[in-house]
């Protein structure tokens, strides 16, 4: 791999689903189209978004759930569908691992947190079956994610959602992971609690060099984690560039939607789309002209691109 080869990266990916249409009718929805972005390691790039545009999907199609119908997914370079058999697909799912919303579900409630950061390292071969190294390397894995050692004798209803969290992080780390994908990670935690866990993604992102996709709808948060950040709307990536430039200078009328949309009275984005039309009184109007496809890109500034409205 080159050295400023990203760690992954989609090429104009597009992901059809075949929905019942009734009466042996099929129809089609495109679900994504023409998505293109790049992450490098010790980089986050988030994808920002509402419900249903298409964050989700991105995520699935990276961790092999679903092929896409169009497109290249590279990993390291390679494409991802080259992927076949189990061990090189255990190997890729051990280097790309998911963060999901609901730390609750995502662990399990009848085994201890020793047993959750435990198995992951024999079953990929990261610690040596031996009662003391493997105690001694989960403890060194809760002291990463700055929870006590005392947590592993715990089970999962026995932590909060913040620490629940945490634990999925370490499980991150505890496999040795090049990419994660944090879907949502914060958006079940109490407010006063989603900063340090925000804090700690950014500590494993510079002191273990992982490359962060971050699934939000919050453009808050992009700008507190992400270098870059995407702006998707219907299964397009609408505008894209570093997250200052997308934020201080937003080009699409969706994007500056999103802005006028956030609420935190301290982030001043509001600020920046002053003067101009009412973003909130005009939302229908905004999405539906953002809604068609269109293959026309401007490059605003060095790293920030916008697609041009179609027609
Ligand atoms: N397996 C599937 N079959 C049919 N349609 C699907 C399937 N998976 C997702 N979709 C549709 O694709 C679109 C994108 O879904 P996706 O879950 O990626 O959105 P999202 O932006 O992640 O939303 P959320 O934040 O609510 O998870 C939605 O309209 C969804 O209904």
């Amino acid at each position: 791999m080159q050295p400023d080869t990203p760690i992954l990266e989609m090429r104009n990916v597009v992901k059809d689903f075949t929905t019942g249409g009734g009466f042996a009718k099929t129809d089609i929805f495109r679900a994504l189209n023409d998505i293109s972005f790049s992450i490098h390691k010790g980089r986050a790039l988030a994808l920002v978004g509402e419900s249903g545009c298409g964050k989700s999907t991105c995520a699935r199609l990276i961790t092999k759930i679903y092929e896409p119908t169009n497109g290249q997914i590279l990993f390291r370079g390679k494409d991802i569908t080259e992927i076949k058999g189990r061990q090189e697909v255990l190997n890729y799912r051990k280097s790309v691992q998911m963060i999901f919303q609901d730390p609750f579900g995502s662990l399990n409630p009848t085994h201890t947190i020793y047993h959750h950061l435990a198995r992951p390292l024999l079953l990929h071969g990261m610690c040596e079956n031996n009662k003391v190294k493997l105690r001694t390397r989960v403890e060194e894995l809760l002291e990463m994610v700055e929870l006590p050692s005392l947590t592993a004798d715990k089970y999962p209803h026995e932590l909060s959602g913040g620490q629940r969290q945490r634990v999925n992080m370490a499980k991150t780390l505890a496999v040795g992971a090049d990419l994660v994908l944090a879907d949502e990670p914060t958006s079940m935690l109490d407010v006063s609690i989603r900063i340090g866990v925000l804090d700690l993604m950014q500590r494993m992102k510079k002191e273990f060099n992982l490359g962060f996709l971050y699934i939000t709808h919050d453009l808050a948060t992009a700008h507190y984690i992400a270098e870059e950040t995407a702006v998707m709307f219907k299964g397009q990536i609408v505008e894209w560039g570093d997250t200052t430039e997308v934020i201080n200078n937003p080009q699409h009328p969706y994007t500056k939607l999103l802005i006028s949309a956030v609420p935190d009275p301290d982030v001043r984005f509001a600020d920046v789309i002053k003067g101009d039309l009412d973003y909130s009184d005009n939302a229908h109007h905004i999405r539906s002209i953002s809604s068609a496809h269109s293959q026309q890109v401007k490059q605003v500034n060095h790293n920030h691109f916008v697609r041009q409205l179609a027609g």
